[in-house]
């Protein structure tokens, strides 16, 4: 037998750290370094500060670990010949212990041949950690993404976790426990823990005997076991649910499965086909990773539903659809939400399929074989990175059920959109996708078709129009085959409930770039649309061209001391505004836009701060939009700042977090953000992932955060960037700008300069600053059919992607909304006050009139 070796303890926690020092980054310069000619010899000086603290550092933990060790020799010996009374492996203790600590694993056995095989796991927490230098790495990658969830994916090492929504997730695309256990076996360096063996046996052992179907506009809780029934029935909750009336249980059979062909893809039977035949073919030899590999992969091809089965159920009311998967998944029989579009008889089919020219890339074939894997449509929900094409995912979607289809959308624009994008890639016979807007409530001609509208359209509660409650009707009235749910990470969990719950459709597909919420909310959307089928991984994607490269710097701009003093002591809103006007921000500003503006780039400079924003501007001498900018100009300023090579920079509000799509940006600079926010941060970076020259060669956007030096701002900072850095992207730290004091016209030179801009922003910020607030989106209130609108659609150079200025600006995402309380009920009662105040003043009057005119007009209409 071979000698045991040992497993260092998991290195994802170095690996994982993204963040790095430009200027303590030794060894060779990594491929996304910054460049370096923006850096000064400054940063060499810090090396050394660094190395020294470094040293401290290290002296102070190997004195701990003497310590420790000559403390616990004896324990240790003794933990040695006594297993854990749980029944875990034994733990050993030696001179690194104190540095894992708890995550020291090395008492696992490693497999003789581990150096072949990715993967090492925590029997603790379940965390597997990959090692993507590995031969194998690919496989154990697709095999990973469909059995937990992608934690942190940097260069080297990726990072996930099993959890019981990833290993639901893995039993509805078709994974059996064995198969999970047995795969993951082969690809560990370790045997698996017996701990991890328990886990997914519990998570998987009840998974997928549970589902809800949707049958003649009815919901049923259907099993092919007629004892979890009857287990389900006696359960006080669930029974009370039951439909009285109804029959007690009934019995059909569940329909026969052959091969399912996504369109787009190439000959996706074929390679269905062609990838069973592989698996046939080769022998697999026992401890041959790669045959291990191919066997994971014909896994996923096995079709062994085809025998017909009894299938037992009993209805359940639409009200209490999540009353009874909530409950389900608390007694271990979580449900599962399929819909056997192919068996469907009752319902119309719809005309659709991709136009012949239409080839949909790797990772979004990759997306769809999630969920249809079983050939079958799966509730879920796709994350792709912003500008990845999540539109067409939906698309291929529709194209596959081929039933009725509902798109929500966050805003009357995206649901323009959708429409144009549903022609644009698919046959559909424009008379078959209609539209259902404030503007347009038209239904579409034939028997089936699509429907494009918003999240508010369909749960306004408020008093609605004859149009809008027939057409409400009508959605109410249907079984739709497959909803498509747009940005599902913006929208309420209640706005969802109340779209459910009113809405009947067989399957749904949320979809987003940033399943992200600071307030945790997003374990709701495992009820409500179903688990995470896919999260596609933004290096690879950028790798291979599909999103731009972007090399991320946090610049650290220290703040004069005057500024600092009035810092430590002003009020918190006063702190964001000074830590935004810092004068040394403002310089590093001046510096990188005049920087990139001389390489040919076009820059985007956000401010969450509406004063920073202006004086940076009024400045600079740039252009600027905010909230408060007239629609005309707004359009203007894009028109020109696309096609105008004299201006080359844009300052922009938090209006344009999400909705913006201006291919020609190349770099971002962002002096002023929304504290914590790791959406924002990611979904600002969204802005240039699409810059149009990223397949020039060498081409990279460029994503500079500038932050005040020892402010609350640093914190915030690396709060933002943790999402990003767990996808991958490098931050470099800049401490000083390269000859930043050579810079021409450098603003704030002078410490004269600097006290007046202090005693102004003091002066001018005396009684709070101004907040953006939006009552409308970046490209307007008058949508769709206006005739300025039409002139940035897609084709036409600047598009919106999603979202009203209310959502824009974090008004209606919970997740902003979290920090921002008592700024939102503040700023209601101050609505509410000068309501109360002006309530019979003329121009409230006035304004009535108006509205009540034009309401009037539009019935007439
Ligand atoms: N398979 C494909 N072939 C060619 N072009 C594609 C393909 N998939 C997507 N695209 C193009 O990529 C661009 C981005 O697509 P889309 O607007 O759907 O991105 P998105 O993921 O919705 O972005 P965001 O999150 O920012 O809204 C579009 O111009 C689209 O036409």
């Amino acid at each position: 037998m071979p000698p045991k070796r040992k497993a260092p303890g998991t290195q994802a926690a170095a690996a994982k750290a993204g963040r790095t020092s430009a200027m303590s980054t030794p060894g060779p310069a990594t491929p996304r370094s910054i460049d370096s000619s923006v850096m000064s010899d400054a940063d060499e000086d810090f090396d050394d500060d660094v190395s020294e603290e470094q040293k401290q550092r290290e002296e102070r933990l190997t004195k701990e670990a003497d310590e420790f060790v000559s403390k616990f020799t004896l324990g240790a010996k003794r933990l040695q010949s006594h297993p854990d009374e749980k029944g875990r492996e034994p733990r050993r203790y030696d001179a690194a212990t104190p540095f894992f600590r708890k995550r020291d694993f090395s008492h696992l056995p490693l497999k003789p041949d581990h150096q072949n095989r990715p993967l090492w796991i925590d029997p603790d927490s379940c965390t597997i950690v990959l090692e993507r230098f590995n031969p194998l790495a690919e496989q154990a990658t697709d095999f990973l993404i469909t059995i937990a969830e992608p934690k942190s994916r940097p260069t080297f090492l990726h990072e996930y976790a099993l959890t019981p929504h990833s290993l639901y997730a893995a039993v509805s695309v078709g994974l059996r426990p064995r198969d999970i256990i047995n795969t993951l076996d082969r690809f560990l360096k370790t045997a698996l823990p017996a701990s991890v063996r328990r886990e997914i046996e519990n998570h998987t052992r009840s998974y997928g005997k549970v589902k809800l179907v949707l049958k003649h506009n009815k919901y049923f809780v259907e099993s092919v076991d007629a004892e979890v029934l009857q287990t389900l029935l006696r359960d006080p909750v669930i029974g009370s649910l039951r439909v009285h009336g109804s029959d007690k249980i009934t019995t059909s059979y569940a329909p026969t499965m052959a091969g399912l062909v996504i369109p787009g893809t190439q000959n996706a039977a074929g390679v269905h086909q062609a990838n069973l035949k592989q698996a046939e073919k080769k022998p697999s030899e026992p401890g041959d990773a790669a045959n291990e590999a191919d066997l994971f992969n014909a896994l996923n091809e096995e079709d062994d539903d085809d025998d017909k089965e009894a299938v037992h159920a009993f209805e359940i009311s639409d009200n209490n659809v999540e009353t009874v998967q909530k409950r389900c998944l608390e007694i271990g029989f979580p449900i599962l939400e399929e819909y056997d579009f192919r068996n469907d008889d009752v319902n119309p089919n719809l005309e659709i399929d991709l136009r012949p020219n239409t080839q949909i890339r790797p990772y979004q074939e990759k997306s769809l074989s999630k969920m249809f894997g079983n050939g079958r449509a799966k509730s879920g929900i796709i994350v792709l990175p912003c500008g990845a094409g999540k539109t067409l995912v939906g698309i291929t979607a529709a194209c596959t059920i081929k039933k009725g289809v509902i798109v929500l959308c966050t805003s009357s624009m995206s649901v323009v959109q959708w429409r144009q994008e549903f022609l644009k890639w698919s046959n559909i016979n424009p008379d078959d996708i209609a539209i259902f807007t404030a503007e347009s409530k038209n239904k579409f001609s034939g028997s089936t078709g699509i429907i494009v509208t918003t999240y508010s359209m369909v749960t306004n509660s408020r008093e609605r129009s004859h149009d809008s409650k027939k057409m409400m009707d009508f959605l109410r009235g249907r079984e739709w085959g497959l909803m498509l749910l747009d940005e599902v990470h913006v929208v309420p969990a209640e706005m969802f409930r109340r779209v459910i719950s009113s809405i009947k459709s067989h399957s749904k597909l949320g979809l987003t770039a940033t399943l992200l919420r600071e307030d945790d909310r997003i374990s709701h959307l495992n009820f409500l649309i179903g688990p995470k089928l896919y999260e596609a991984n933004w290096m690879e994607l950028s790798q291979q061209g599909h999103i731009a490269k972007v090399q991320c710097a946090e610049v650290w701009c220290p703040m004069p001391t005057e500024f600092y003093d009035e810092y430590l002591r002003a009020s918190a809103r006063m702190k964001r505004t000074l830590y935004a006007m810092n004068p040394r921000k403002f310089q590093a500003c001046q510096y990188l836009i005049n920087y990139h503006e001389a390489r040919g780039d076009k820059i985007i400079v956000f401010s969450d701060e509406l004063y920073s924003l202006k004086q940076y501007a009024l400045k600079l001498k740039k252009v600027f939009i905010y909230g408060g900018t007239s629609q005309a100009e707004r359009m203007q300023v894009l028109e020109n700042f696309q096609h105008n090579p004299e201006v080359n920079t844009l300052f922009l509000s938090k209006i344009g977090d999400t909705s913006l799509d201006l291919p020609e940006a190349t770099c971002l600079i962002q002096i002023s953000s929304h504290f914590g926010s790791r959406r924002q941060e990611a979904q600002r970076l969204g802005r240039i992932l699409r810059a149009k020259r990223r397949n020039d060669e060498g081409f990279n956007a460029f994503f500079y955060s500038l932050v005040s030096k020892d402010t609350q701002e640093m914190y915030y900072s690396s709060k933002r960037q943790a999402f990003l850095v767990d996808q991958g992207y490098a931050f470099k730290v800049i401490t000083q700008l390269a000859n930043i004091e050579q810079t021409p016209d450098l603003a704030f030179a002078t410490p004269q300069e600097c006290r007046e801009l202090l005693q102004r922003t003091l002066v001018d910020n005396e009684k709070g600053g101004e907040d953006d607030i939006e009552t409308d989106d970046l490209f307007g209130k008058s949508r769709g059919g206006n005739g300025r609108n039409k002139k940035l659609l897609p084709g036409n150079g600047v598009r919106r992607t999603a979202g009203m200025l209310a959502e824009l600006s974090g008004g209606q995402d919970m997740a902003y909304i979290e920090q921002n309380k008592a700024a939102n009920k503040a700023l209601k009662k101050k609505a509410k006050a000068a309501a109360g105040a002006e309530g019979q003043s003329a121009f409230f009057r006035k304004l009535q009139r108006e509205k009540e005119r034009s309401r009037a007009q539009a019935r007439a209409g």
